[in-house]
Order: C-alpha cells, then sequence, then structure tokens
C-alpha cells in the first residue's frame, strides 16, 4: 500500500517494527551520554551507581548482559509476529550484523546501533518520510537501515525527505537543558563533559527527532528543550508552511515526548501527569487526559548496578495504538491495562522485558506507515 499515516491512533495496516539483533553495547560518548542525561545521571532512578566498581565497560563500550540482549531480541520478534497474526503488514529494516564497521563523521567514530527504536530518526507525515538528523553518533547512520523499505514507498509514491545532516561536533550540542538543574526533575544530577574543539566546529547544529513530535493530523506538537531543537523546528515548520501547524512545547520533556504524552484518538491522551495540560495549547489542553497510577517498582526486572538504565520508569506508557479502541500494552504493566480497560480500550498486554536497557516500548521501536483515513483537522 502507499504511505499514509496522519496519527497515533487510527486502523493500523502496515508498521515497520524494529530490530534487536546485535545490540550488544552503548557507546558512553558525549553525543550519547548528553541525550539520556536525565536517565543516566538522575542517580535515584538510575543504575549504575557510576562510582561502580563493577563497571562493565571496555574502553567507551558499555557491554550489555548477552541473556539480556536476547530477551530484548526474542520480545521484539515476538512483537512483529502478533502485529502478523493480527493481520498487520510488517517491514522489518536491515538486521545491524555482528561484525558491523565503526561508523565515523569529519571528527568522530563509533560503533553502529541497530535500527531499533525506529521512532526517533524518522517522522512519517502523510505520504511524506523525513528523516530527522540524529543527535547520537552511533545512531548517525541508523536510517540506512531502513533504505529498502524507504524505498519500498517511495516506489508507491511517497515523498522521502532527509533533514540536514548534522556534524556531531562537541560544539554542536546546546548543553544548557542538561546544565540547568532545574530540569532534571530534581534528583542529583552529574555534571556533563567539556565539548572539545574542533576543526569542523560550526556551533549549535538542528537537531529534532521524530519522536518528539506528536502527529494530530493536520497539528503537530513538538517537544523543544534546546536550541537544537528549535532550529530543528524552525527547518520542519519551513518545509511543512501552509500543510501543518506546528504548536512548540517547552520542555515537556528532555527530548522524546512519547513517554509523557499519547493520543489514544481523538479527544484523548495518555498522559504521565495531569500537569502536562497547563503545557499545551488550544484547543488540545482541553482534550480528556487519561493518567494511569505510578508504575510500580516489581514491574520491572532487577539489575545490577552494571546495567545502564537509559529510560525513567514511565516508559510503559510507550504503548502503541492498532485501533482508536485498541493498544498493545507491556504485559508486565497490568495496572496500565486496568486503566485502559476501564475507560472503555482493549488492551492487548505484550511481553517487552528490558524496555528501561534500551531505551524505548512499542512506539520507540515501531513507525507505523499505513493507518486507515486521511488527514483531518482536530481543531474543528
Ligand atoms: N522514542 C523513544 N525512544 N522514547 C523513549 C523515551 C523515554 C523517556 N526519555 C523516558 O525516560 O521515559
Amino acid at each position: 500500500m502507499r504511505l499514509n499515516s496522519h496519527n497515533e491512533w487510527a486502523p493500523l495496516k502496515e508498521i515497520v517494527v524494529g530490530s534487536a539483533q546485535n545490540y550488544t553495547s552503548h557507546d558512553r560518548e558525549v553525543s550519547f551520554n548528553l541525550f539520556h542525561h536525565e536517565n543516566l545521571f538522575r542517580s535515584d532512578w538510575a543504575y549504575p551507581r557510576l562510582s561502580s566498581a563493577h563497571s562493565p565497560v571496555e574502553g567507551r563500550q558499555w557491554r550489555v548482559k548477552q541473556r539480556y540482549v536476547d530477551e530484548l531480541h526474542e520480545d521484539v520478534e515476538d512483537l512483529a509476529q502478533l502485529l502478523v497474526s493480527l493481520g498487520i503488514t510488517v517491514h522489518r529494516p536491515i538486521p545491524l550484523p555482528p561484525d558491523a564497521a565503526t561508523i565515523a563523521g569529519l571528527s568522530w567514530q563509533a560503533p553502529p546501533t541497530p535500527a531499533l527504536n525506529i521512532r526517533d530518526n524518522t517522522l512519517v507525515l502523510g505520504d511524506e518520510i523525513i528523516e530527522t538528523p540524529p543527535a547520537i553518533r552511533s545512531r548517525y547512520l541508523e536510517t540506512r537501515l531502513l533504505t529498502p523499505v524507504f524505498q519500498h514507498y517511495y516506489d508507491r509514491g511517497a515523498t522521502w525527505t532527509t533533514m540536514p545532516r548534522p556534524l556531531l561536533t562537541d560544539a554542536s550540542f546546546d548543553l544548557s537543558y542538561a546544565r540547568d538543574t532545574s530540569t532534571t526533575l530534581g534528583g542529583p544530577t552529574e555534571p556533563i563533559e567539556e565539548p572539545v574543539t574542533s576543526p569542523y566546529d560550526v556551533g549549535f547544529e538542528m537537531l529534532l527527532d521524530g519522536a518528539q513530535c506528536l502527529r494530530l493530523g493536520r497539528d503537530l506538537l513538538v517537544n523543544i528543550a534546546t536550541d537544537n531543537h528549535r532550529s530543528g523546528c524552525d527547518w520542519l515548520e519551513r518545509h511543512l508552511q501552509g500543510r501543518y501547524r506546528i504548536h512548540r512545547i517547552d520542555r515537556m520533556a528532555d527530548n522524546h515526548i512519547d513517554s509523557m504524552l499519547l493520543a489514544l484518538r481523538p479527544g484523548v491522551f495518555l498522559a504521565r501527569h495531569a500537569g502536562l495540560r497547563d503545557l499545551l495549547p488550544a484547543p488540545f489542553n482541553t482534550w480528556k487526559m487519561i493518567v494511569p497510577p505510578e508504575p510500580a517498582e516489581g514491574n520491572f526486572p532487577v539489575y545490577d548496578d552494571g546495567d545502564l538504565l537509559l529510560t525513567s520508569p514511565y516508559i510503559d506508557l510507550n504503548v502503541l495504538s492498532i485501533a482508536p479502541d485498541t493498544v498493545l500494552v507491556n504485559a508486565d504493566c497490568p495496572e496500565l491495562a486496568t486503566t485502559l480497560d476501564k475507560e472503555g480500550f482493549t488492551a492487548i498486554p505484550v511481553r517487552h522485558r528490558h524496555r528501561r536497557l534500551f531505551g524505548g516500548g512499542f512506539h520507540c521501536f515501531t513507525l507505523d506507515t499505513v493507518r486507515e483515513g486521511d488527514l483531518e483537522d482536530y481543531q474543528q
């Protein structure tokens, strides 16, 4: 079918499910540490204690235990199978081979990450694929693993756009959010490294992830926490002029908003807390907000100090809607399923054990490419 996805809830026909294959380590350098700063350094949320004697670091590489790598892979493959069994066409990225060569920019080198959290670096708007500029060096070529999928839709008439590619030197990043302790949700934090100068410095660059945008038909809510995001959003606004209305949301999150706020159908959000309403523009600030109970500690595997946690305990809010009344929910988060059931949704429980270790839930590691319906205006 042709690429056609305008929102987060319409009946799902086709989707891309990310690949976890060979996601064996995290590359602990400045772009990674900065992106995940809130989670890594808010020490009352995060393992490992950074002073841990058990740190599994070899050079910059932070190895993930093989058992978790295998279990993640199993859960992602099961999700893909489940979607197929529901009659949905599932596309997959090229799996990262075990011996993938190091990638490089003009001032850096990094081991590549598999195309797992594919929501992050691509934005699908109607019949257009927009590859957004990667903010983490090891993820620089991640969307290339999606080339066959994008080519498939391009061949069927989709527009395929790539936002300007950043240089990603140390000086590319606006550090103000990470350094502003009032924005780090109150926990104790650690400083991030000083930028090292490079001949390729061009100042702050445009960086904006697809997962910072919530698609509500003609309206897009875009989370802005830094100057990098602001200029990425300027590009998007100019590119989409006359087609979409962009609403900038000031610091709802450090970057991605899909464990903060998701739209389940027109008029209904799933929200981390009711206070998010104050950040929303009219008329979306009058939509109903379903706020699930606080996540229970027992919902998560018990990790060691050596296991790096990349998400908050709110990650299970990151559900995937397959229809306006049907939502895939983490099987380990029964209170969320109960909340949704009570609100009249069908919550399908799906296993995903290590969502805190690999930075994403069901919404993050999928990219819906075909949903029913046309571009609608929910302001009318
Ligand atoms: N698209 C994504 N990768 N979203 C994940 C967001 C996770 C969020 N930073 C949290 O810690 O809860």
